[in-house]
């Protein structure tokens, strides 16, 4: 049975979830604040990229079944299940999780509530933010404890948006009740009838499964960006070494790509929000080890530094620097804490001539490092360069030739702070190839 859904919060994961919601067949109406926001989406445009976004945006504003509005009293009136997907960033001075958006829905939204509804939360959250919620919620519907709260966090990898959406690995409901089970139960239904396992939880729980799966998955990137640091050390190659760990069943070979790290609008904010919030909660030495899963992770953008340094004979004044990827990963327009863009602002302070290239993440580059230099190709950064530094693993990237590219430059020097080329190709055509973690 199709429902009426409301999406509040159409970023990264809202406008997705959205255009998701009304492909397997419900009647959606995405909310948001910002009102030119909403007229793109209401036009079908998408306001990142995310690869297959804006074509199911576009077919579903012109079947109907998908609307926009900044109107709270509309999405009131017109939702029977309401997703709340509104950001939770870092605090400005600290490492908590701000939840004044999440909050504000509640806020927002409540007071309209004229009918029994669903309120899901679907933001990453410091445990224990739902119970505190849905308080707040009953106090202040018009129909009390008709108006229900649920926690469903979301999984989705920028990139993979809307694969990960349709055909989830799990989906966490964290419930209260057996109606509010049954409605997630059915409102879920064609994505479950593929084989998506469910996990039925409390609330707390729910909020935790997110965390502690982010914090897994930082932390695997950054024990194998640790043996780099060792390997770097002791004259061995971590790319190899990361293959023979990825045949051991036990371990997998998946998020276990050593380089420049983790960056992006999840991991780096959600591993020192679930920090904060355990020293609240009083069991902060439960997690003093994401400590160092932080530590190592910057670690890496300082070692890509001291890296590009090296080969640039010891300095970076008079140097053209020629930085391919800005955005935090591929397939991804989101500079959100990208680990390209901080390294390649750091050797701009160091006296660098930093050109930066990226195939989608131009734009929103500009806006957040306006003074670095910007060109419009691979080979138009490279023009000059006396290094070349590779941070976000693009295809494009990847089929580079390097033996046209050698005229172009001042100095064939790569460093590939990825892992993302192919070594031997590169030195055959004459290039200085280095890699972080390889000999
Ligand atoms: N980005 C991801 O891939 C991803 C995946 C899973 C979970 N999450 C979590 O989902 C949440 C949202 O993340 P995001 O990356 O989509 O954030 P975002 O910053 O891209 O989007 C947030 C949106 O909410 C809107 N908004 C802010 N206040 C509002 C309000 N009061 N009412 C309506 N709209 C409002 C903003 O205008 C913006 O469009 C976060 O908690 C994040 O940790 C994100
Ligand atoms: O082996 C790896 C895998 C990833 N990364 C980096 O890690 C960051 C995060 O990558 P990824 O997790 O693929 O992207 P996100 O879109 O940030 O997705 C994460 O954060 C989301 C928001 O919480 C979750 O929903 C996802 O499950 C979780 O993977 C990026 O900078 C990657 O370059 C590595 O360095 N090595």
């Amino acid at each position: 049975m199709p429902f009426r859904v409301t999406v509040i919060g159409t970023g990264y994961l809202g406008a997705t979830h959205a255009a998701c919601m009304a492909e397997i067949g419900h009647e959606v109406l995405g909310v948001d604040v910002d009102a030119e926001r909403v007229a793109a989406l209401q036009a079908g445009r998408a306001p990142f990229y995310e690869p297959g976004l804006e074509a199911l945006l576009a077919k579903h504003v012109a079947d109907g079944r998908l609307r926009f509005t900044t109107s709270y009293e509309e999405a009131a009136a017109f939702g029977d299940v309401h997703f709340s997907c509104v950001g939770t960033p870092q605090v400005e001075n600290g490492y908590a999780a701000d939840v004044r958006y999440v909050d504000a829905v509640i806020e927002q939204l409540a007071p309209h509530l004229k009918r029994p509804c669903l309120v899901v939360g679907k933001s990453t959250v410091p445990v224990g933010t739902a119970s505190r919620l849905a308080d707040r919620l009953t106090e202040l519907a018009p129909v009390g404890e008709l108006a229900e709260l649920a926690w469903n966090p979301e999984f989705l990898r920028e990139g993979f948006a809307i694969e990960d959406t349709l055909s989830p690995d799990r989906l966490v409901f964290g419930v209260r009740s057996d109606a509010s089970r049954a409605t997630l139960e059915e409102l879920y239904r064609p994505v479950t009838d593929k084989g998506t396992p469910v996990v039925v939880t409390d609330f707390p729980t729910a909020e935790l499964v997110k965390t502690s799966a982010n914090a897994f998955l930082a932390t695997k990137i950054s024990f194998i960006n640790a043996m780099a640091e060792v390997c770097e050390a002791g004259g061995a190659d971590v790319g190899k070494l990361a293959e023979a760990l990825s045949h051991d069943e036990r371990i997998g070979g998946r998020f276990l790509r050593p380089g420049v790290g983790f960056g992006g609008g999840c991991l780096p904010k959600d591993i020192r929000a679930f920090m904060a919030r355990a020293g609240e909660l009083g069991v902060d030495q439960a997690l003093t080890f994401l400590r160092e899963v932080d530590s190592i992770n910057m670690r890496r953008r300082t070692r890509t530094v001291e890296l590009a340094r090296e080969q640039c004979d010891g300095q970076f004044l008079g140097r053209r620097i020629a930085v391919l990827g800005a955005a935090f990963k591929p397939d991804s327009d989101d500079v959100r804490d990208s680990p390209a863009l901080n390294v390649a602002g750091r050797i701009q302070l160091m006296g660098g001539d930093v050109t930066v290239y990226d195939p989608k993440a131009m734009d929103n580059a500009r806006k957040s490092f306006p003074t670095l230099g910007y060109a419009l190709s691979p080979e138009d950064a490279l023009q000059g360069a006396h290094l070349v530094l590779l941070l976000t693993e693009w295809e494009e990237f990847r089929n580079l030739n390097p033996e046209r590219l050698r005229d172009v430059v001042a100095v064939p020097r790569v460093v590939d702070a990825r892992g993302a080329l192919d070594p031997a190709q590169w030195r055959r055509a004459g290039w200085t190839y280095r890699a972080l973690g390889r000999p």
